[in-house]
C-alpha cells in the first residue's frame, strides 16, 4: 500500500481524468450541441482543457470560444441541454478506464474501507458510467456536480461524505486529478493524492502542491 494511506479509513474519488479518460464522449457531445446552434465544433483537444467543473461551464466555454465572446444566458441553456441530451444517449462509446483504476479501487475495497465517489459531472450519468466498467458495486456513496448547492473547489462534497461516514476528515484522502480536487480537499482538510494524466486546464496539478502524486493508480495498491 501507498504511505499515504497510512491512518486513512475513507478515500474519495474524482471520476473524469482520475478513474476515467472520457473527454471523448464529452467533446462529442459539446461538439453536436454546438453544431446544433450552428456553430464550429470545437474538438477534443480544447475540450480536454475545458473538463473539470462541471457541464454548465464546460458549456460556457464550448460556446465563448465558439462565438469570440460571451454567451447569453438563453444561448448557454439551449447549448447545455443539447449537451446533456447527447451525453445521456452516448455517455460511453469511446470513453475508457485508466490503467490501474479496476485493480486500485478492487484492493482498497478488499481492504475493508469506504469509497466514495465525488464528481463535478452532473450525477444522472454516473451510474450508467460505473454500470458500463463494472465499478457500480465498489462506491458506498456518489455525489455529482448537481446533487448539492457546492461543488468542488467548495469542499462542502467532501464534508458531506466525511460527515456520512462518520470519519474525521483528517484521515480521508481525496484522489484526483485536477486542482478543483486538491483545493476541495485541502479546504476540507483531507488529505489529497493527485494523478498527473488527467484534466487540468492545461496545467500541471502539481502546482497546487497536493500531498502526494501517483502516475497510475495502481501504485495506491
Ligand atoms: O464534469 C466535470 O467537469 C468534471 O468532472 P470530475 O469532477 O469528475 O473531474
Ligand atoms: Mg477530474
Amino acid at each position: 500500500m501507498h504511505p499515504i494511506l497510512n491512518d486513512i479509513r475513507l478515500v474519495a474519488f474524482d471520476l473524469d481524468g482520475t478513474l476515467i479518460d472520457s473527454v471523448p464522449d464529452l467533446a462529442v457531445a459539446a461538439d453536436a450541441a454546438l453544431a446544433e446552434l450552428g456553430l464550429t465544433p470545437q474538438g477534443e483537444a480544447r475540450v480536454h482543457d475545458w473538463v473539470g467543473n462541471g457541464s454548465l461551464t464546460l458549456m460556457a466555454r464550448a460556446l465563448e470560444a465558439a462565438l469570440g465572446g460571451a454567451p447569453d444566458e438563453a444561448l448557454l441553456a439551449r447549448a447545455h441541454r443539447g449537451f446533456l441530451d447527447h451525453y445521456g444517449r452516448v455517455p460511453c462509446a469511446r470513453t475508457r478506464l485508466y490503467p490501474g483504476a479496476r485493480e486500485a479501487l478492487a484492493a482498497l475495497a478488499a481492504r475493508g474501507l469506504p469509497l466514495a465517489l465525488v464528481t463535478n459531472k452532473p450525477s444522472a450519468f454516473i451510474a450508467p458510467l460505473l454500470e458500463a466498467f463494472g465499478l457500480d458495486g465498489h462506491f458506498a456513496l456518489c455525489l455529482g456536480g448537481d446533487s448539492l448547492t457546492a461543488k468542488k473547489p467548495d469542499p462542502a462534497p467532501l464534508l458531506h461524505v466525511a460527515a456520512h461516514f462518520d470519519v474525521s476528515p483528517s484521515a480521508c484522502l481525496m484522489v484526483g486529478d485536477s486542482r478543483h480536487d486538491i483545493a476541495a480537499g485541502r479546504a476540507a482538510g483531507f488529505r489529497t493524492l493527485a494523478v498527473p494524466y488527467g484534466y487540468n486546464h492545461g496545467e500541471p496539478v502539481a502546482l497546487s502542491r497536493p500531498d502526494g502524486t501517483v502516475e497510475s493508480l495502481a501504485e495506491l495498491v
